[in-house]
């Protein structure tokens, strides 16, 4: 069976455990978001054992902190290749989290969320500079976009950084989820039909119909 692109990073929630271990082996990449699912420990160690490109994300509700880290350090444990760890996150957290990732050759990603707005580029730019300081793989920058000049100013972060996923949420940032890995992004996010985890994603399927056209592999 071929696996979708490797840049296509679908992210799944709100489905069952069953559902997952089905779609599982027809993805290249996807993103666990252990907050929209309901699953025990077993059952995150199975799934985080039957791929080895998972990332593992728990966005905490108020100052759930020591729920995420403790999530968060069972699923690299399990054989997660990715964790995504928000830039509010106290530092300390950020710091325990990502030195347990990294004796385990798990991948950090520092992410910048604004589900209103998008910031000022010198904004986008200091809070890029403030991920960099953690000793990442991966920063990436999700941000509302309320017009095309939101676009174009979260795209041009592409133009002086490398390892970044930059991308705009609604619907008129889907283009930037396309242009994302045409620009320089390692993966780009995609929605189960349907079943969308943010606004503005598209399904993986047309995503990559789009993606092959615009760049074969
Ligand atoms: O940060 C991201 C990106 C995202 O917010 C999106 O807009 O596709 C979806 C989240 O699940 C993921 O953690």
């Amino acid at each position: 069976m071929k696996a979708i692109r490797p840049d296509i990073c679908v992210s799944i929630g709100n489905v069952d455990f069953h559902a997952i271990s089905n779609l599982l082996p027809k993805l290249s990449l996807a993103e666990i978001r252990i907050d929209l699912l309901n699953l025990n420990r077993d059952e995150l160690k199975l799934l985080f054992g039957l791929h080895d490109n998972l990332i593992a994300t728990y966005r905490p509700k108020e100052s759930e902190f020591d729920v995420m880290l403790n999530l968060l350090t069972d699923t690299i444990g399990y054989g997660a290749a990715w964790v995504d760890v928000d830039i509010d996150t106290p530092t300390e957290i950020i710091r325990e989290i990502t030195a347990i990732a990294q004796a385990a050759n798990c991948k950090v990603i520092i992410s910048y969320h604004n589900y209103t707005e998008t910031p000022t580029y010198a904004r986008l730019k200091k809070i890029t500079e403030n991920a960099q300081t953690y000793d990442v793989s991966l920063v990436k920058i999700a941000c509302m976009a309320n017009s095309t000049s939101d676009c174009a100013r979260v795209l041009s972060l592409y133009e002086e950084n490398t390892r970044i996923v930059a991308f705009c949420m609604g619907q008129v940032g889907t283009i930037t989820r396309v242009a994302a890995p045409l620009l320089g992004a390692p993966f780009t996010y995609a929605a189960l039909p349907g079943n969308q985890t943010a606004p503005g994603q598209l399904d993986y399927i047309y995503l990559e119909s789009l993606l092959d056209s615009l760049k074969p592999l």
